[in-house]
């Protein structure tokens, strides 16, 4: 698992660092630059391009400034210097290398708000004005500059971060920040890229490594972890040699409606692919015949008006709630599910919106279920937010005091664990924003849990291998039945 750091846990990065390699701020200074260089000159090669580099007067700006020397060291020919100048304060990095600049005769122009440079001429603008220092949001002549810059039209590169952009917490005004094009960023990715407010401010970032020490960044604690392939490579289990269908669990699928079957259709195949020994589904009568022309390997039991909840006990696992509406009879049998207390659990989709109308159900959930909920299904369930920060705070509240395993979908998935700490899935694509995806991962869920994987781990693998399957069709669309199809040959690709 990748350990994200919080801003002051990176300034503190820096410090142990620089104490532990026995080297100088510069220095570390001058590794990140060279190593944002390498990945900016792959990037736009033309040494005959205007490159404008944007500096504010801190470490921030003090990259920029060695940034912009760096490039006419490489044959860059048409680099210019503005300084903001709005700060009383020059970091140490910032004047040296400010010496160094001018000792080398680049073009440097200290801005006013009286009347921004145009920059219509600019292949590319670098953003070097404001990084991981920012403690408050924009005003006064930084936000005149930032939009001012946003409107130029002009591709911008961010160092580190964008201006203005928090690396963790609220997300304000987007006009407050810089829109940028591409951020080459410092070591790691900034908790914040991975919420959805960052999609105005980053188009793309890159991550450069700049040697901080990677014990001292797995010792933090920034409530953030990124899921990372060697995480899943190591939990991820071949299937045994003398195993046999009762070695990988029993799911029982309490899902689909004459209606939405397919929601049934997905999360059954889904269970079955991701490798649950046997996969029972519990169906509406007139879904029987497409359940046994579609997926003959499912077990069926059939649901007619006033049907009990079948026997949990023989079950591994169990999932409830794709395409099974939110009627009187639905209802009755979400509680009988919740009031039997199956050991492991899934609620998703309609199940999930029962829960919100009965919080009781939702206070008597047995430890480890895992929810899956999309945005608007969490906001239902535990109330509106007006942003990302105070959805992903509230559900480690919820997770801590019910002992729950939230996933909350969307481009990065957050799911978090029983004890409040988030791991974000970074797999994925708009190649699966269409219906029934989160059926599938709904059932790729409960056959890991039926598996033996725990609550968190079956979290962690189910989205990750969803994502991946996704990312097959980037560029194109990926139907959920055919995303099904692939879930074997990557699990296999993950394991060998
Ligand atoms: N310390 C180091 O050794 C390294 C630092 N690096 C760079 O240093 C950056 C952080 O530098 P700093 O901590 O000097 O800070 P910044 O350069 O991000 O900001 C400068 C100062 O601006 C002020 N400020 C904060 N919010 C503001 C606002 N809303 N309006 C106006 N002023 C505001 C703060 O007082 C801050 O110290 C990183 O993003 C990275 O680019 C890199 O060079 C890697 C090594
Ligand atoms: N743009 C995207 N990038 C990455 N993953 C996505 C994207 N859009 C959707 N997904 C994934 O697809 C799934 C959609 O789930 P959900 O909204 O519940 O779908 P449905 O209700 O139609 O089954 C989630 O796992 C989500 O993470
Ligand atoms: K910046």
């Amino acid at each position: 698992m990748m350990h994200l750091l919080t801003a002051s846990q990176t300034r503190q990065a820096d410090q142990y660092t620089i104490q532990q390699r026995k080297i100088s701020a510069d220095d570390l200074m001058e590794d990140a630059v060279n190593a944002f260089c390498r990945t900016f000159i792959a990037t736009f090669p033309d040494k005959h391009q205007f490159i404008s580099v944007y500096c504010g007067t801190g470490n921030n700006g003090g990259d920029g400034l060695a940034i912009a020397r760096l490039l006419v060291r490489e044959g860059y020919q048409q680099v210019t210097v503005k300084i903001a100048p709005f700060n009383r304060s020059r970091a140490e990095g910032f004047r040296l290398n400010l010496g160094r600049v001018e000792s080398l005769r680049i073009p440097v122009t200290e801005l006013s708000a009286d009347g921004f440079p145009d920059e219509s001429q600019a292949t590319v603008l670098i953003d070097a004005l404001l990084g991981s220092g920012l403690n408050k949001p924009l005003t006064g002549s930084w936000q005149l500059l930032v939009r001012h810059l946003n409107n130029s039209g002009r591709p911008i590169v961010s160092v580190d971060i964008p201006t203005g952009f928090p690396a963790e917490g609220p997300v304000g005004d987007p006009e407050d920040f810089i829109h940028a094009t591409l951020v080459i960023t410092f070591q790691l990715p900034k908790i914040n890229f991975f919420f959805p407010e960052s999609e105005k401010a980053i188009a793309e970032f890159k991550v450069v490594d700049i040697g901080l020490d990677p014990e001292f960044i797995s010792g933090q604690q920034s409530g953030f972890t990124l899921v990372t392939d060697a995480a899943v490579r190591t939990l991820l289990q071949p299937r045994r040699p003398f195993s046999h269908k009762g070695t990988y669990g029993h799911t029982l699928i309490i899902a689909g409606k004459s209606e939405t079957m397919g929601a049934a259709l997905l999360c059954s195949e889904a269970s079955l692919f991701t490798g649950a020994g046997l996969t029972t589904a519990f169906v509406p009568r007139d879904g029987l015949t497409a359940l046994n022309v579609r997926s003959p390997e499912v077990i069926a039991i059939i649901r007619i008006a006033g049907s009990p909840l079948p026997k949990i006990d023989k079950y591994t696992a169990i999932l409830a709630g794709p395409g099974f509406g939110t009627d009187q009879e639905a209802i009755a049998i979400i509680r009988q599910l919740i009031d039997a207390r199956p050991g492991k659990l899934v609620l998703d989709a309609d199940a999930l919106t029962i829960l919100s109308k009965d919080p009781q159900l939702l206070d008597k959930l047995p430890a480890e279920t895992i929810l899956t909920p999309h945005m608007k299904e969490f906001d239902r369930l535990f109330g509106a937010h007006e942003h990302w920060w105070a959805r992903v705070q509230t559900a480690r509240k919820y997770a801590s005091l019910k002992r729950l395993v939230i996933v909350l979908k969307n481009r990065y998935t957050f799911i978090i664990l029983p004890d409040g700490q988030v791991m974000i899935n970074p797999t994925g694509s708009p190649a699966m924003a269409t219906g029934g995806m989160g059926d599938v991962l709904a059932g790729m869920a409960v056959s890991l849990l039926a598996q033996g994987y725990a609550a968190g781990e079956t979290a962690m693998l189910a989205t990750y291998i969803h994502g991946l399957c996704g990312a097959q069709y980037e560029g194109m669309v990926c139907p959920a039945a055919e995303l099904v199809k692939l879930i074997p040959a990557k699990m296999k690709a993950l394991i060998h």
